[in-house]
């Protein structure tokens, strides 16, 4: 089974207008509110994709209500742990630039978090993935990722992390099967400014060296980079218009998963993850497996070191 935890979900509220006026009324020209968070979309692509996967994570609220009930719409399987205070609302608004303003965590007691953790190893088999992605709700503390990963490998299970900063620093030794920092994260990371594929792929290697299995980086337009530690290699994306860039990211993990879980080979999953991530950048949602075989033709992975197999 694959179990998606999103720490700090979110009702996203996608809005477009025509410009943005400070200090005056704007009037929104579309609009629509989806349960949203990073975890939450990569379950949402796998469902797209025919992959079956159990969201978790914490939410509260009405706010969280509207989360879990929508999921549950979907056919997506959710075990939720209830706080008290409201999930957060993320307003993502298009002018033509896209602008996000994201709301403020619930508080997370610690009760909530021993029944996360509980919950989420109880039926933990070896087989299984746990993706944990997302910001953590600003009253967790910043080892939590690695607290979760370094349970989840004792189970003999493998975990994915799409995080950032701190949090996703002091995960490394825990060995994640797969990171997906994007080019700036990776930058922030190891404090250097990385504007072309063969520097990502030297800093993602140190990465590797702190003990992630698999760092995949993504470059927006620019391509994405997979280094593990008998290989580095680039792929291109295919041409088109993009159209919506919140939860790209997380079509590339859900895309890579989707199709590691089913073939077992990294570089391939690497091309359609790439691919997935392209289809839901060019797309108002996210993407089907219809997009996907679109546009792989189009992507070609390279290596820049190391030998297929
Ligand atoms: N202009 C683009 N053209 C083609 N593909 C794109 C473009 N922008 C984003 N993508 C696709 O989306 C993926 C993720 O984009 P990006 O590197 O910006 O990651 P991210 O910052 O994690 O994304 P997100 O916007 O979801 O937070 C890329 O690997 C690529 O497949
Ligand atoms: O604040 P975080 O947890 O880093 O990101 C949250 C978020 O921006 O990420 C998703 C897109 O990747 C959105 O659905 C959501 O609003």
């Amino acid at each position: 089974m694959i179990y998606t935890v999103t720490l700090n979900p979110s009702i996203d509220y996608f809005v477009k207008t025509d410009g943005l006026n400070e200090g005056e009324i704007n009037l929104v020209n579309e609009q629509s509110i989806v349960a949203g968070g990073k975890g939450i979309n990569v379950s949402k692509v796998l469902k797209n994709l025919g992959v079956e996967s159990v969201a978790t994570g914490f939410v509260g609220g009405f706010t969280g209500d509207f989360v879990e009930s929508s999921l549950r719409k979907a056919e997506i399987g959710t075990r939720f742990i209830r706080v008290e205070e409201n999930t957060r609302i993320n307003i993502k608004l298009n002018t033509g630039k896209e602008t996000e303003i994201n709301g403020i965590s619930p508080a997370i007691p610690a009760s909530a978090l021993e029944q996360l953790e509980e919950h989420l190893l109880a039926n933990l088999e070896t087989s299984d993935f746990v993706v944990l992605a997302g910001s953590l709700p600003s009253s967790l503390p910043y080892d939590f990722y690695g607290q979760l990963i370094s349970s989840i490998r004792k189970k003999g299970a493998q975990a994915i992390l799409d995080s950032k900063g701190n949090p996703l620093q002091q995960a490394l030794a825990h060995q994640p099967f797969l990171i997906k920092p994007n080019h700036l994260e990776l930058g922030d990371l190891v404090g250097a400014t990385i504007q072309e594929p063969r520097q990502a792929a030297a800093y993602a290697k140190q990465l590797v060296n702190e003990g992630a299995q698999h760092v995949l980086v993504s470059m927006a337009g620019a391509g994405a980079v997979l280094v593990s530690k008998e290989l580095a290699a680039f792929a291109n994306v295919p041409a088109g218009t993009l159209k919506n860039s919140v939860g790209a990211g997380d079509s590339v993990v859900a895309g890579f998963l989707a199709h590691y879980t089913r073939h077992g080979n990294v570089l391939e999953a690497f091309k359609f993850g790439v691919t997935a991530g392209s289809a839901s950048a060019f797309s108002t949602g996210f993407c089907n497996a219809k997009d996907i075989d679109r546009y792989l033709p189009e992507v070609t992975v390279n290596l820049i070191e190391g030998e297929e197999g």
